[in-house]
């Protein structure tokens, strides 16, 4: 089980002063949607840069001409490309396609898929790499959470790795570790904790003892 840590709420520079703080405790650092809104994919070639042993993800959140889109991200250093699971099918294997090409990974977000069962199988059969279940700010923002979902994901998804984002704190991650994600994605959970560092330790001493 991996930890991702999402930064959306940042620019450049803070954002490399927070992975500082975390390093040790991080398998990958996601380049949330907002920075690439506001920074482009310059933020994913400077964070790899400052930590090339690191992994980064860019949630580019890509619905059409995905291929394209892949090889930018590819090319600006992004090792993980996210793609929603409910675009088109034809669009998620041009982004398969493109990844295999440049040696990266493709991770389908499932946010706002309704028939979840259905379009997992369907997108596992296209051959991407994750399938991440995940609670948006707004549906958070009414108390709603990703937790059964990963279940269902768990019990449908037979190739690819499954993984779990949207409000995860100190709190609730055990409840998500029993569940065996193969990778859980935090963005507030740490950023937003008075004591980064602590909070991040303490997520991965949970996430290996799981
Ligand atoms: O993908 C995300 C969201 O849609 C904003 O872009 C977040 O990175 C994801 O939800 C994880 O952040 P937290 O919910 O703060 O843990």
């Amino acid at each position: 089980m991996e930890l991702q840590l999402a930064l959306d709420l940042v620019n450049i520079p803070e954002g490399i002063a927070l992975v500082k703080e975390v390093e040790p405790y991080i398998d990958i650092v996601e380049i949330g949607t907002p920075v690439v809104i506001n920074e482009g994919l310059k933020a994913v070639k400077e964070m790899k840069a400052a930590f090339p042993n690191l992994k980064v993800l860019a949630d580019l959140k890509v619905m059409d001409a995905a291929g394209y889109e892949v090889m930018k991200a590819s090319e600006a250093g992004a090792d993980i490309i996210t793609i929603l699971g409910a675009a088109e099918d034809m669009t998620i294997k041009g982004a398969v396609e493109e990844a295999k090409k440049q040696g990266k990974k493709i991770l389908v977000d499932m946010i706002a898929v309704k028939n979840l069962e259905q379009r997992a199988k369907e997108v596992d059969e296209l051959g991407v790499d994750y399938i991440c279940v995940h609670t948006g700010y707004d549906l958070q923002a009414v108390g709603k959470n990703s937790f059964e979902d990963l279940q269902t994901i768990k019990r449908i998804v037979k190739n690819a790795k499954t993984a779990i984002a949207g409000g995860i704190k100190l709190d609730t991650l055990p409840e998500v570790v029993n569940a065996q994600p193969d990778l859980v994605i935090v963005g507030g959970g740490i950023t937003a904790q008075q004591d980064r560092r602590a909070a991040a330790a303490e997520m991965q001493k949970l996430i290996k003892q799981g």
